[in-house]
């Protein structure tokens, strides 16, 4: 299991494909989104600490656009109830060989970790079973705007009394003021991390397309239509927030 540097953007391309989860995005992507996400590290490991708290015994824990299973893993690291079972979910096939690889290769390090189902799924079409805890780590931002709320009212109806969804997602902002400091802060995090002016601008045309962030005031008007009573923000980095929906 080669990690490689990203360096997917480094030379000029004559046309910037669209960015999709592919072969080449997984050899590199530990090393990309941690150098794109301020505050990922951060993120991941308090996931884990915030699911223990309501996580309830018997249930199902969803990691929904799992990627390599980084969060998965922090779950399995973290959450002690009895019975539990991790569902990592992940509709790019080549994201979800090597998030399996890597799953084997934590159990072979840990001893009791909660067991682990990785399923190659779209996430708009998966049947939900009741869950304590739902995750949902930089995936919405990536799922048609029109089809949020719909897949979001789906898992509220799926989560158990006492559960919570969690969401961390890129932020946009109203005031423009506010978009145009955190977007600099932002890039500024991408150069101090290595990224040349060239990668960071085809980066962006790659996304700009695939990837929608909303802003706080949208997620947080959605998590309540989709049925939420409440929604806690308990992390911000620059332009990149996560959530805690209640039911
Ligand atoms: C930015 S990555 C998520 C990172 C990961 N959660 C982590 O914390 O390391 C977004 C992932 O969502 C997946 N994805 C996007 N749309 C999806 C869908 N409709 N169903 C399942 N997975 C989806 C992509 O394949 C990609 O692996
Ligand atoms: O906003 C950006 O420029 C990003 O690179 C962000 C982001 C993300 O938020 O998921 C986009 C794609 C990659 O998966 C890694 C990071």
């Amino acid at each position: 299991m080669s990690k490689q540097p990203d360096r997917l953007f480094a030379q000029p391309l004559e046309q910037v494909p669209d960015f999709v989860f592919n072969e080449d995005v997984v050899q590199v992507f530990p090393d990309m989104i941690k150098r794109s996400v301020p505050g990922y590290p951060t993120i991941v490991e308090n996931l884990g600490v915030l699911a223990a708290r309501f996580a309830q015994p018997g249930s199902a824990l969803y990691d929904l656009g799992a990627s390599l299973g980084a969060v998965t893993q922090a779950l399995r690291r973290h959450v002690r109830a009895d019975g539990c079972r991790v569902i990592a979910v992940d509709n790019s096939a080549a994201m979800v060989e090597r998030c399996r690889q890597y799953l084997t290769a934590q159990d072979s390090m840990f001893q009791e970790l909660l067991p682990v189902q990785v399923l190659e799924a779209d996430i708009l079409a998966l049947p939900f079973e009741p869950a304590s805890v739902v995750a949902m780590n930089f995936t919405l931002q990536f799922v048609a705007p029109e089809q949020r709320l719909d897949l979001l009212a789906r898992i509220r109806q799926a989560l158990l009394p006492g559960g919570a969804l969690i969401l961390s997602e890129k932020l946009r902002f109203t005031d423009a003021q506010e978009q145009e400091l955190l977007n600099e802060l932002h890039l500024d995090f991408k150069r101090a991390n290595g990224y040349s002016e060239l990668e960071i601008a085809q980066k962006r045309s790659a996304i700009e397309n695939v990837m929608k962030p909303d802003t706080l005031e949208t997620h947080e008007a959605r998590l309540r239509a989709a049925g939420f009573s409440k929604v806690v923000p308990w992390f911000q980095c620059l332009n990149f927030a996560s959530l805690i929906a209640l039911p």
